[in-house]
This record gives structure tokens, C-alpha cells and sequence, in this order.
């Protein structure tokens, strides 16, 4: 049975040499990801440090419709893990037939067979194996008959522990500023710029339309100070809207849409961006007039320089 999914950043060849490993879902790779990584490092020594995530999430096989919402694309949580520490990153194609595994089968699967693992690090609490029943006791038998050190690190946090979510509930209140401090990085939407209603550059603010993955997760309707990276890592401050344009009738679906301020001579359709979140402005309104709504949007451009300053 094939257990890796073959993904950019994590090329589904077994890993040649010994390695410590970190396991968790890792979705957001926030803070408390951030400092297991640093754990799983400090114990790997001169090995190599290895982490090994899921997708698609557990829920998400059980009870699709309680699948959280993601605050990472895959390929970026790779990109991250490999930021903060990790030589390497596998990924397990999460299956019931995986879920199903005693905890001993697991651990042969994947973290002896192919991992060759001399050290295991996981997070205070994490379960593995058939009805969760693996636990940091198991893997350290585990551990003792196959010859790895099993280590659980404490979780990091501020009055509470980080966690995956306390983002996910900080992004849904659009509170996009306790979600910068969680991830100790911005909270950021990715997509392909489409093309939207043409109606920007009229009203003298074109914005970059990013349409909305309704599994992803996206501050709520409103107006942020943002930054936006452009593909050759570029990285301009912006003004966006969150929402369906109230004030015109007949727009299709939520979004995303960027305005780069102080510019007028970007083309960015088809162009893969990222939206930094980095302070919340204001709620959408549905103006009665144009002026209105433009006049308002003169007064955001402001407070975003405002917000992206500090
Ligand atoms: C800073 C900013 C604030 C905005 N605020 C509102 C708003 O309060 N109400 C609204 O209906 N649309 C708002 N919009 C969205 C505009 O209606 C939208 O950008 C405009 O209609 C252009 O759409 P288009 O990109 O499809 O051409 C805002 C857009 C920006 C960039
Ligand atoms: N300052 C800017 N901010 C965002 N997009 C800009 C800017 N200047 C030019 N553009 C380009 O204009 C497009 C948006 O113009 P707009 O009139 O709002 O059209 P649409 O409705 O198709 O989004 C963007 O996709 C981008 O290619």
C-alpha cells in the first residue's frame, strides 16, 4: 500500500539516512509547530530532522463536514516546516485503512521502515494509531524495542497553549492581529487573480480579485490592511476587501480583492498571490451611493498606510 503522496517540497523517495522526526498535522506550522520543530532539531543532533504530516486532515476522512477549516495550502505547510527546521518532509496519505493501524503498525510503517528513526518528538497529548489508542508510553516502548528515543515536548504558548484552533477562531473573528501573534507570521489567503466586474479602475482603486476556497480559511466580510507577495517575492501594501460588493448588485460569490496602493500599472491576472493579514479596518457596508463608497475607500487607503506603518 502506498502510504506517501508525492507533493513539491516532499518528493515521495524514502529517506537514505537516520533521522529525528516530529509527526503532527502541522496545519498553520504556527508558533507551537514552530518551537516542536526547534525541540525535534535540538535532539536530532548531527542527524538529519524529519517531518512527517498528514493531508487529508483526520476529520476530514470521518466527518467531512466537521473538517476544519485549512489555514494552510499543503504545499505551503511544507514550505514552512521546511523553513523553521525540518531537512525533510513526508507526507502521509491519510487513508481508513491508515486510521486503522494498532499504534505498533504505525510506528514500523512509518517511522521505522522508510524514516529509519533515532528520535521521535511529539507534542504534549498527541495520539496515534487505531482509536487514538498510541500515546507517548507506547511510543517509547516502542521506541526501547526498536531502538529510538521517544520525547514529548511540552506546548508552547502565551496565558494558553498555541494551537491550530485558537488561529482558526482568531482568522473567523477577523481578529488577523492575534492570529500574526500566534503564527508569529501573517495570516495569508492564496490564490490565482482572476478577473472581477472591471469596475475597480473606474472607481479609481483596481483591485486584485482572489476568489474564495470556501475550505480554506478567510477573515469574515470586511475591510484589512494587508500586504500582498507577488511571485517574484515582491511584497506590496495593500487595502482589501472581504465580501461580495453589497453596494452592486448581481456579484458572484466572496472575495478576495486587493488594491495596491499607489499604483496603477500592475497586471497581475493569472498571476499566483498571497494576501498578508495584518490589521482589521472596518465591516462591509452596502453604500446607497458611489461617492459614498468612494469616499470611504480614501479614508481606508489612509488607514491601512496607518496600520502597515506600525
Ligand atoms: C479598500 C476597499 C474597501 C471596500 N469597501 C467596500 C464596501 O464597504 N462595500 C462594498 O460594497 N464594496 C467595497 N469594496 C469593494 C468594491 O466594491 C470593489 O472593489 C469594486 O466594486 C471593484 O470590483 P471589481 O474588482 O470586480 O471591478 C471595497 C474595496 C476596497 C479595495
Ligand atoms: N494598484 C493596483 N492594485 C491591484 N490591481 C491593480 C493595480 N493596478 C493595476 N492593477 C491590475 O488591475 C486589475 C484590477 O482592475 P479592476 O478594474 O478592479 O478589474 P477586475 O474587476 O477585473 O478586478 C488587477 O487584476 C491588476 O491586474
Amino acid at each position: 500500500m502506498a502510504i506517501w503522496k508525492a507533493v513539491e517540497g516532499a518528493p515521495d523517495t524514502s529517506v537514505s539516512e537516520p533521522t529525528a522526526v516530529t509527526i503532527g498535522n502541522f496545519d498553520g506550522v504556527h508558533r507551537g509547530h514552530q518551537a516542536l520543530l526547534a525541540a525535534t532539531r535540538a535532539v536530532a543532533g548531527e542527524v538529519a530532522t524529519l517531518a512527517i504530516t498528514f493531508d487529508p486532515h483526520p476529520v476530514a476522512i470521518f466527518a467531512p463536514d466537521r473538517a476544519p477549516a485549512r489555514l494552510t495550502t499543503l504545499e505551503r505547510r511544507i514550505e514552512l516546516l521546511h523553513e523553521h527546521g525540518a531537512d525533510h518532509v513526508r507526507v502521509l496519505d491519510f487513508s481508513r485503512e491508515m486510521a486503522a493501524w494498532s499504534p505498533d503498525e504505525f510506528v514500523r510503517a512509518v517511522v521505522l521502515d522508510q524514516c529509519h528513526a533515532r528520535a521521535v518528538v511529539v507534542g504534549e497529548g498527541f495520539r496515534y494509531g487505531s482509536r487514538a489508542s498510541g500515546s507517548i508510553e507506547s511510543l517509547a516502548e516502542s521506541g526501547r524495542a526498536h531502538g529510538f528515543t521517544a520525547q514529548e515536548s511540552a506546548l508552547a504558548g502565551d496565558a494558553e497553549a498555541f494551537s491550530s484552533t485558537r488561529v482558526r477562531a482568531a482568522v473567523a473573528a477577523g481578529d488577523v492581529e492575534q492570529a500574526t501573534v500566534l503564527l508569529g507570521r501573517p495570516h495569508e489567503v492564496e490564490g490565482v487573480v482572476v478577473e472581477g466586474d472591471r469596475r475597480g479602475r473606474e472607481l479609481g482603486f483596481p483591485t486584485a480579485n482572489v476568489p474564495v476556497d470556501d475550505t480554506y480559511a478567510v477573515p469574515p466580510d470586511g475591510v484589512y490592511a494587508t500586504r500582498l507577495l507577488l511571485p517574484d517575492g515582491t511584497r506590496l501594501p495593500g487595502a482589501t476587501s472581504v465580501g461580495t460588493n453589497p453596494t452592486f448588485e448581481g456579484v458572484r460569490g466572496r472575495r478576495v480583492e486587493t488594491y495596491v496602493l499607489d499604483r496603477e500599472d500592475l497586471d497581475l491576472y493569472g498571476s499566483r498571490v498571497r494576501v498578508e493579514f495584518v490589521a482589521r479596518l472596518r465591516e462591509m457596508v452596502a453604500y446607497t451611493t458611489l461617492e459614498a463608497l468612494v469616499e470611504q475607500m480614501h479614508r481606508d487607503v489612509a488607514d491601512a498606510r496607518v496600520a502597515l506603518r506600525s
